[in-house]
């Protein structure tokens, strides 16, 4: 059985191990003991609630109980930007127009920006290939949103995320090597890591201030910009699902999309709701769909926030949860949990 939880030291090898095997472009995820330990650290901090909203760092792993096995990582930060510069590129749009001459040029133009500074963000969500099957990579991704939805006080209004962005099959990145190269002179791997180790306000200090027009580039750039790595195509159609959607932001490296919503739009807002965990009635077994879906299930505990799929429904503010249901959950009748539909409902996007 698989359960999403909450972090703890105990961890930190299977996280490594993770990060071994992510590849490049997954900024916050490098197999680094050293960093792995310390954003253990914040985390576990995080959801003791020993730092402030804005420094934490609340990551989740999956637990095969079966084997003891961690299958996947997923986090969600407090707030970006707030200790060093976070910067992305907006694309806009720079208009070239003579009445007389009967001319009008719409350009799309990059500007360097730290519009999303304070945001909060969704990070490192990565599944072992091991477990891509059935809904798990659903489970990791959506759990998050019931944890927001559980504690919206602790995020910011705007939610992001950043999606790894194109490379090519030799894991070259045409953007890169179409913009960043002429300035850092290094290679697109070498940036990548320095970002990751906290250099990137450093790099992109490098960068030209002037607004850049995108036709200037070469032909692979542009077509590149805000197109995800091919492994990434799945976390940014679950995050859609979820109500994120891109508006125009990409990074400044490899030019992946930025997707971004209020958090007071998300589906996990609107459609998740709170409910007793109560032996099924007469009442709720008539009320019950005859085919019912897949719903994420957490409980309501910070320190030890859980989160699993399972068949039961929530009838008028109750679910009837199995013992198995409850032991993942380490719930207990008469107890509070949060549940989600797993999938979007058809009338809703
Ligand atoms: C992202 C996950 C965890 C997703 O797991 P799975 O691959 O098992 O997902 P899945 O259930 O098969 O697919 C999820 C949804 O995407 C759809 N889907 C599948 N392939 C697709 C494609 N090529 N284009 C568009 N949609 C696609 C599926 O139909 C399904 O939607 P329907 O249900 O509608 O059919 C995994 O692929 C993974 O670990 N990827 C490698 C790491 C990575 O690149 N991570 C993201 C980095 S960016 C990041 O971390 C920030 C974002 C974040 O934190 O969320
Ligand atoms: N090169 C990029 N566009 N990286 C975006 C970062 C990927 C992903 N958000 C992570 O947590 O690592």
């Amino acid at each position: 059985m698989l359960v999403v939880r909450a972090i703890n030291e105990n961890d930190l090898d299977a996280l490594y191990s993770m990060a071994t095997q992510v590849g490049t472009g997954m900024t916050t995820l490098k197999p680094d003991m050293k960093m792995l330990g310390d954003r253990l650290a914040t985390a576990c901090a995080s959801f003791a609630e020993t730092i402030p909203p804005e420094q934490r760092d609340y990551m989740f792993v999956m637990e095969d109980t079966s084997n003891g096995r961690i299958a996947g990582v997923c986090a969600i930060k407090g707030a970006v930007g707030l200790t060093e510069p976070f910067y992305n590129y907006r694309i806009g749009t720079l208009v070239h127009s003579s009445r007389e001459l009967n001319v009008f040029t719409k350009m799309d133009t990059l500007y360097l920006s730290n519009d999303l500074t304070g945001s909060s963000e969704l990070c490192s969500l990565f599944l072992h290939p091991d477990y891509r099957q059935g809904h798990n990579g659903k489970l990791l991704s959506k759990s998050r949103f019931l944890f927001i939805a559980q504690f919206p006080h602790l995020f910011t209004q705007k939610i992001i995320a950043e999606m790894r962005g194109y490379q090519a099959e030799d894991g070259s990145s045409p953007f890169y090597e179409g913009l960043g190269r002429h300035f850092f002179k290094m290679d697109f791997h070498h940036v990548d890591d320095l970002t990751a180790l906290g250099k990137k306000s450093f790099i992109a200090e490098l960068m030209p201030r002037q607004p850049l027009y995108i036709d200037y580039l070469p032909k692979e750039a542009q077509e590149v910009v805000g197109q995800v790595h091919k492994s990434t195509a799945p976390a940014r159609r679950l995050l859609e699902q979820e109500g994120l959607h891109y508006e125009g932001y990409v990074d400044i490296f490899d030019a992946g999309p930025v997707l971004q919503a209020r958090v007071s739009e998300l589906r996990a807002m609107r459609d998740s709701e709170l409910a007793v965990v109560a032996p099924d009635t007469d009442m709720t077994h008539a009320c019950a769909p005859a085919h019912p879906e897949p719903t994420l299930v957490s409980n309501t505990v910070l320190k030890d926030f859980r989160m699993i799929i399972t068949q039961a429904t929530p009838v008028n503010g109750e679910i009837d949860l199995s013992t198995q249901d409850l032991q993942l959950l380490r719930c207990h009748m008469g107890d509070t949990v949060r549940t989600l539909p797993l999938n979007v409902r058809k009338n809703n996007v």
